[in-house]
């Protein structure tokens, strides 16, 4: 079975056509005037997400927001009580480099307890995160094993892909960008998920980079540090 009809299912998924999205924190301000600009921007998507203060009430807030546009929003759900009604679609990340269990199964298990009956599972995909900065707030968070060398990568793709037929691949550098030679060689290893870049995209030139190999690249901070360089990051992933 060649590439294409194993990426059949991802293809045809809620989020199968991203190629560029916004990761947008709960937790940090963001005026009217700026969100409108991102919402508008021609990204495929809107992502609200965040490892550290994120709750329901400053999730709920910055949703009804982005709602106004018509831009697909969706929610990483990254704290049991910030699982908030309302998005186009969810994802649940498991990191996969960590020997924590609570990150892997533990705190994805409370939460299906928990909502079991309220998940829209059509519209809810889980994320295999390799995180891969030792210092973003994730790694600390889940004290993830970021200092893997390229093997120790590779066969962490292949248990997200193969093995547990995960639907996203997160290859996550938050806050720092990525070795790129990596992503290149990771690329063809992913024969069914969708493989997501993130971390350290602050311009147009990064952007097009990563979207030579990943199916899909998000771009976090720089939204909160200069928001032209990250608009321009959309043509730089949408026209490459
Ligand atoms: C009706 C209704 C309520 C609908 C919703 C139903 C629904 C979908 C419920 C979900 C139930 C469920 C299974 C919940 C599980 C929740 C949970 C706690 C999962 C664990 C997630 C996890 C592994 C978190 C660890 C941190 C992490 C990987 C977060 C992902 C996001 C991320 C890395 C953001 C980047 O963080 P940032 O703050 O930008 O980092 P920097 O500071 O470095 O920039
Ligand atoms: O914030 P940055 O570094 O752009 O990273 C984006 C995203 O991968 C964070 O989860
Ligand atoms: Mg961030």
């Amino acid at each position: 079975m060649g590439e294409q009809s194993l990426l059949a299912g991802t293809k045809g998924a809620w989020f199968g056509h991203w190629r560029h999205v916004f990761k947008l924190d709960p937790d940090k301000d963001i005026s009217d005037h700026e969100l409108e600009a991102l919402c508008l921007s021609g990204t495929d998507a809107i992502l609200l997400g965040g490892s550290s203060g994120v709750t329901f009430g400053n999730t709920i807030e910055l949703m009804s927001r982005v709602r106004r546009y018509e831009v697909d929003c969706a929610l990483e759900v990254s704290t049991l009580d910030g699982a908030v009604p309302g998005f186009d679609g969810y994802f649940i990340p498991v990191v996969l480099n960590t020997d924590k269990p609570e990150w892997i199964i533990g705190n994805q298990l409370r939460g299906l307890q928990e909502y079991g009956a309220f998940i829209p599972w059509e519209t809810t995909a889980g994320q295999g995160y390799i995180i891969l900065n030792e210092a973003s707030t994730a790694a600390r968070l889940t004290s993830a094993n970021a200092n893997m060398d390229e093997a120790q990568v590779i066969a962490h793709v292949a248990m997200a892909d193969k093995l547990l037929r995960l639907p996203v691949i997160y290859m996550e550098y938050s806050g720092r960008f990525g070795d790129m030679d990596l992503l290149k060689r990771v690329r063809p290893l992913v024969s069914q998920a969708r493989l997501f870049y993130g971390g350290g995209i602050d311009n147009a030139e990064k952007a097009a980079l990563a979207a030579r190999y990943a199916h899909t690249v998000v771009v976090g901070n720089v939204v909160y540090s200069d928001l032209e360089a990250a608009l321009s990051t959309v043509p730089a992933v949408k026209q490459g």
